[in-house]
C-alpha cells in the first residue's frame, strides 16, 4: 500500500476564507479583533513562528500586537504586561509564545492569562472545561489533529487511538477530546514510561505521534492501512523531520506529514479561536 498524503494547506486556506467572512461580520458591528503575541527572549525559531502568526493575522483581516521582552525579565514584569493585556480592549486574544526561559514557571505564567483570552486554549479554566465538555477555546494542536482526521472521513467512532506524549499543548489535551462523545474514539496515551511502545502503535487504526523524537515509529511499529497523524518536529541540518519514519509510507493508508501536515493547521486553529472569542465577547467600539 502507498499512503496518501493530509495534507494542511489547503485545508488551513478553506478554514482561512470562512473566517476572513466571519471578521468581515464583526468589522460591520464595529468589532476588529486582535490577537497579541508575547515572545520572552530572541529564540529565533519562536520569532519565526510568531512572525507567521501575524502574518496569518494580517491574511483574515484580523490586528495583531506583538510584545517582546527580554529573556531574562523579571516574573513581576511579565506578570504586569499580562495584566495590561487582560484589561486591553483592543486585545480579543493572545498567546504567551512557548518554551519560556527555565527561570519562569510556565504553568504559573498560563494561569495569568484571562481564561476570555486564552487563544491557546491553554489555561488551566479552559482545559478544565474541555474534561468537563463545555464551550472553551480548544488548545490549537489537538484541534488541528482533528480537522485533518474529519476532512479526510476518518472514522473515529469506536476507533482505536494511539497518541504518543503526553505534553500539555498536545498528547493530553488530544487525548481528551478524541475520547469526548462526539469523537467517541478509544484513546491510549504513551510516554517514556511507556514498556512496550510498538505493540500500541501496532494495533491501532490512527497513531498520532507527538514526541519530537526524528524517525520515532517506523514500519514494523505501524498497522497495515493505518492512519497517521506525525505532530512531532525535530530540526536537522536537512531541514524537519517528523515523528514517523517515511518507511511507514508503504504501510499506512493516510499520513499528515511533517512539514505540511499539523503544523499549518495549527495556525489556523489559532485564528479561529481569535474569531470565536471575539464573536462571543464582543468589544464595542
Ligand atoms: N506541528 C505542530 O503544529 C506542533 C508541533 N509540536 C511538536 O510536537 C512535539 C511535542 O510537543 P510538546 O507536547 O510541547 O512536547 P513535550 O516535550 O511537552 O512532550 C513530549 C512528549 O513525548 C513523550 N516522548 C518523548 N520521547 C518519547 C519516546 N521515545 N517514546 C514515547 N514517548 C516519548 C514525552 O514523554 P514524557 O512525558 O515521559 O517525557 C512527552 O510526554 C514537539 O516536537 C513539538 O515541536 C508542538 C506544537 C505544535
Ligand atoms: N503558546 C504557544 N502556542 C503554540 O501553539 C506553540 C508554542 N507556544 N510554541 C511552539 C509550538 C510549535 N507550534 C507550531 C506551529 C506551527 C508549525 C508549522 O506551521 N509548521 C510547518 C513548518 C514551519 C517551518 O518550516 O518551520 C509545517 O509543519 O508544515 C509548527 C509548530 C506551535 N507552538
Ligand atoms: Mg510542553
Amino acid at each position: 500500500m502507498t499512503a496518501q498524503t493530509m495534507l494542511g494547506k489547503p485545508l488551513a486556506a478553506a478554514v482561512k476564507e470562512d473566517l476572513r467572512a466571519r471578521v468581515a461580520a464583526l468589522a460591520e458591528r464595529g468589532s476588529v479583533p486582535a490577537l497579541g503575541t508575547v515572545v520572552v527572549g530572541d529564540d529565533p525559531g519562536s520569532l519565526a513562528y510568531v512572525r507567521g502568526k501575524h502574518r496569518d493575522c494580517a491574511e483574515v483581516g484580523l490586528a495583531s500586537v506583538q510584545v517582546r521582552l527580554p529573556a531574562d525579565v523579571d516574573p513581576a514584569e511579565l506578570r504586569e504586561r499580562l495584566l495590561q493585556l487582560n484589561e486591553d480592549p483592543a486585545c480579543t486574544g493572545y498567546i504567551v509564545q512557548l518554551p519560556l526561559p527555565a527561570h519562569l514557571d510556565e504553568s504559573a505564567v498560563l494561569e495569568l492569562v484571562h481564561p476570555d483570552k486564552d487563544a491557546d486554549g491553554l489555561h488551566p479554566t479552559n482545559l478544565g472545561r474541555l474534561v468537563l465538555g463545555t464551550a472553551a477555546p480548544l488548545p490549537c494542536t489537538p484541534a488541528a489533529v482533528l480537522e485533518l482526521l474529519r476532512a479526510s472521513d476518518v472514522e473515529l467512532d469506536g476507533a482505536e487511538v494511539c497518541v504518543i506524549g503526553r505534553g500539555t499543548t498536545v498528547g493530553r489535551p488530544m487525548g481528551l477530546l478524541l475520547t469526548r462523545r462526539s469523537e467517541n474514539a478509544t484513546v491510549t496515551l504513551c510516554h517514556t514510561g511507556t514498556r512496550d511502545l510498538a505493540a500500541h502503535t501496532r494495533r491501532a487504526d490512527v497513531v498520532v505521534a507527538a514526541a519530537g523524537v526524528a524517525g520515532l515509529v517506523d514500519a514494523d511499529m505501524v498497522a497495515e492501512g493505518s492512519v497517521l497523524v506525525g505532530v512531532g518536529i525535530t530540526r536537522t541540518e536537512d531541514g524537519l523531520v517528523g515523528d514517523f519514519h517515511p518507511s511507514v509510507l508503504e504501510k499506512a493508508a493516510l499520513v499528515a506529514p511533517v512539514p505540511g501536515g499539523v503544523g499549518p493547521m495549527t495556525r489556523a486553529m489559532l485564528l479561529r479561536n481569535v474569531v470565536e472569542l471575539a464573536e462571543r465577547h464582543p468589544v464595542a467600539g
